[in-house]
C-alpha cells in the first residue's frame, strides 16, 4: 500500500486564532480514514487545505503526488470533493447537474451509471432543490465521483440525517471503498468513524489526540473505567484530576464523572472519604470511546 495523502506538521491560522497546529497524517491507498472530532476542530480547515481550498501557513502536503498550494487545478481534476449546500440552483435538475459536472473533468465517470448506482435514477428528472435530506447527500456523493476520482472526500455527510438516511449513507460510503476509491471521512460521531473508517484521526482544538485503527482505539478503552456520582458536598475536580489512577475528570450537570484504569475506583473513594464527602447514585462502568475522546480533549485543554 502506498500513501495517496500526506500530511506533515500542518499549521493553519486565522488571524490570531490557530485552527490547525501541527498536525500530520498520511492516508493510505485503497482505505476509509477517518478525521473525527468535535465541531470547530480544524477538521475542514485540514481538508480545505488539502482540496487546495485555503492556503496552509506552514508544513506540507502532498496529494497524489502534487501540491495543492502549487497544482490546485490538477488536483481538482484528481480528488473528489462535495459541494457545499446551496452550490447548485435549485430549479437545476439531478440529470443536468451530473452532466454538467461531468463535462468539468478529462476523465469523468458515466454518470447516468452513476445515478444508478447512488439509487438515484428515478430521481433524474427532479429539481436538485427538491430533493430529500438523504438523496441530496446521495447527488452530493455522486458529484464528488463524477470526475472517476482515486480520493475522495467527503465531509460531515450525515450531520443533518435522519438514523436510517444516515445508515443507508453509510452502505453508499462502503460501497464506493469497494469500488476502489479511497476516501477522507470528515465526522464529528464515534459511532460512524468506528463503522466505516479503517483508521482514524482524532483531532481537537486543531491538533491530532490519537492515530488508530478503531479497534486499537477501543483497546485504549477497555482497560478504562467510567465512574460517575454526585458528590454530597463542594468538590474540588483537581483533586481527583491529581490522582495517578485517574485519566481524566469531567462534570455533566450535578455529576462528576470520572475515566480512570482499575485502581480508579478505590482511590476516588478514598479521596472522597477523606475530604468527608459522599458519593452519591455511584454508578461505575467500562468507559466508551466517547468518554475516552473527551478525556484526550480535556487532557489537551488543561495543556493549553
Ligand atoms: N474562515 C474562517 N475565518 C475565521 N475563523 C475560522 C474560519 N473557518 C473556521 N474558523 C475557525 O477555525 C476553527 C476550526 O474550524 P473548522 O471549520 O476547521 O472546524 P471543524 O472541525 O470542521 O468544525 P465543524 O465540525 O463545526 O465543521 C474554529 O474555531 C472556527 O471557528
Amino acid at each position: 500500500m502506498s500513501a495517496v495523502i500526506e500530511v506533515q506538521n500542518l499549521h493553519k491560522k486565522y488571524g490570531d486564532l490557530v485552527a490547525v497546529d501541527d498536525v500530520s497524517f498520511s492516508v493510505e491507498e485503497g482505505e476509509i480514514f477517518g478525521i473525527l472530532g468535535p465541531s470547530g476542530a480544524g477538521k475542514t480547515t485540514t481538508v480545505e487545505c488539502i482540496e487546495g481550498l485555503r492556503n496552509r501557513d506552514g508544513g506540507e502536503i502532498n496529494v497524489l503526488g502534487l501540491d495543492p498550494r502549487q497544482e490546485r487545478a490538477e488536483i481538482t481534476q484528481q480528488l473528489g470533493v462535495q459541494l457545499q449546500d446551496g452550490q447548485l440552483p435549485d430549479r437545476m435538475q439531478v440529470a443536468e447537474a451530473l452532466s454538467l459536472y461531468s463535462s468539468f473533468y478529462r476523465n469523468p465517470a458515466d454518470w447516468r451509471h452513476l445515478m444508478d448506482a447512488l439509487g438515484l435514477s428515478s430521481k433524474g428528472g427532479n429539481a436538485c432543490g427538491a430533493l430529500s435530506g438523504s438523496q441530496k447527500q446521495r447527488l452530493s456523493v455522486a458529484l464528488a465521483l463524477v470526475g472517476n476520482p482515486q480520493v475522495a472526500v467527503l465531509d460531515e455527510l450525515t450531520t443533518e440525517l435522519d438514523p436510517q438516511s444516515r445508515r443507508e449513507t453509510w452502505e453508499l460510503i462502503k460501497t464506493v471503498r469497494d469500488s476502489g476509491v479511497t476516501i477522507l471521512l470528515v465526522t464529528r460521531f464515534v459511532e460512524e468513524a468506528e463503522l466505516l473508517c479503517d483508521r482514524i484521526a482524532v483531532i481537537d482544538k486543531g491538533r491530532i489526540a490519537a492515530t488508530d485503527t478503531p479497534a486499537g482505539l477501543a483497546e485504549r478503552v477497555q482497560t478504562e473505567q467510567r465512574i460517575q456520582f454526585r458528590p454530597s458536598a463542594p468538590l474540588n475536580d483537581a483533586l481527583l484530576a491529581r490522582l495517578p489512577d485517574v485519566s481524566g475528570v469531567t462534570r455533566q450537570g450535578d455529576y462528576v464523572v470520572v475515566t480512570g484504569n482499575h485502581n480508579a475506583l478505590g482511590a476516588v473513594t478514598c479521596l472522597l472519604a477523606h475530604h468527608q464527602i459522599v458519593a452519591e447514585h455511584l454508578r461505575v462502568d467500562q468507559a466508551t470511546l466517547e468518554d475516552v475522546l473527551l478525556t484526550m480533549a480535556h487532557k489537551r485543554s488543561a495543556t493549553l
